[in-house]
């Protein structure tokens, strides 16, 4: 009996001859942090968001917080209907472009998902809204509305948000490449927080220092699949495969100590 919280099988999804994604198998622990790393256009996004659901993949079997979906199979539409609504509850999403409502403060962005969905009374949903923008550190932006935030205190009000459904896991998806870099570390500090608490997470990033610190392992992608999985330290240090090297040194020159190698003759490249 497998204790993966998430467990993508043979995961195939293509957008009109695009081929996207083509055979993706990855399970992730409870507890786990893994960081999702590749070169733009290798899948990340579409993968984060087929293991929600929020893409549904055309084949492959996706096993999310005892949720079951085989894919490319026809299913009525409140079976279907049922099954996404357990998923949303289960997984909490961070987008690169925060998704808050202008019209609401951050308060009511935060509880606006147990209000509506988990059907919490008022008063117990403000003292979760303002438990959660406490967390974030922002008790003083209950009141605020978003175009008053800057994009760092957006971002925080998004993840407190994604936590006020009482995850199991939560996805983020570039969650810094909409912020200036100034923004980036506020926002990283909150996810380092979660990954100490114990969060399961799956975080798509290109910060090499975060994922270097944050992550349990890194899986990296390329052309849909995944070529290469590996905790911070071997990923960073001893990256098997060119691929990553060359990506390594693409997004971050010191992320790659001098001394690797090229590829060795006989290597695999794939
Ligand atoms: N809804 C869609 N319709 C058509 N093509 C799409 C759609 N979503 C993604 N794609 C295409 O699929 C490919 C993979 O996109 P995806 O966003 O998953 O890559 P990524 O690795 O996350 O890239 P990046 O690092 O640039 O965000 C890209 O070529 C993209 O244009």
């Amino acid at each position: 009996m497998t204790t993966a919280t998430i467990e993508l099988t043979g995961i195939r999804k293509a957008f009109g001859d695009l081929e996207v994604l083509r055979g993706v198998d990855l399970s992730v622990e409870r507890g786990e942090v893994v960081v999702l790393m590749g070169p733009s256009g290798s899948g990340k996004t579409t993968l984060v968001r087929c293991m929600n659901l929020l893409e549904e993949p055309d084949a492959g079997h996706v096993r999310i917080c005892g949720c079951a979906f085989q894919c490319g199979v026809r299913r009525d539409r409140r079976g279907r209907a049922r099954l996404m609504q357990q998923v949303r509850q289960r997984t909490g999403m961070v987008f690169q472009q925060f998704n808050l409502f202008p019209h609401m403060t951050a308060l009511e962005n935060v509880i606006e998902g147990p209000r509506q969905v988990r059907r919490l009374p008022g008063a117990e949903a403000v003292s979760l809204g303002e438990r959660l923008l406490d967390r974030v550190g922002l008790a003083d932006k209950r009141d605020v509305y978003p175009s008053r935030l800057s994009g760092g205190q957006k971002q925080r009000v998004a993840i407190a948000r994604a936590l006020a459904m009482e995850p199991q896991v939560v996805l983020f998806d570039e969650p810094t490449s909409a912020l200036d870099p100034e923004l980036h570390a506020e926002v990283l500090q909150v996810i380092r927080e979660l990954a100490a608490d114990g969060m399961t997470m799956v975080i798509v990033t290109h910060e090499t220092h975060f994922a270097r610190d944050v992550a349990d392992r890194i899986v990296f992608m390329d052309g849909g699949v995944v070529v290469e999985e590996a905790a911070p330290e071997t990923f960073f240090t001893t990256p098997a495969k060119e691929r990553v090297r060359s990506f390594l040194r693409l997004v971050d020159h010191s992320a790659l100590p001098t001394d690797v190698p090229a590829a060795q003759v006989g290597e695999e490249v794939i």
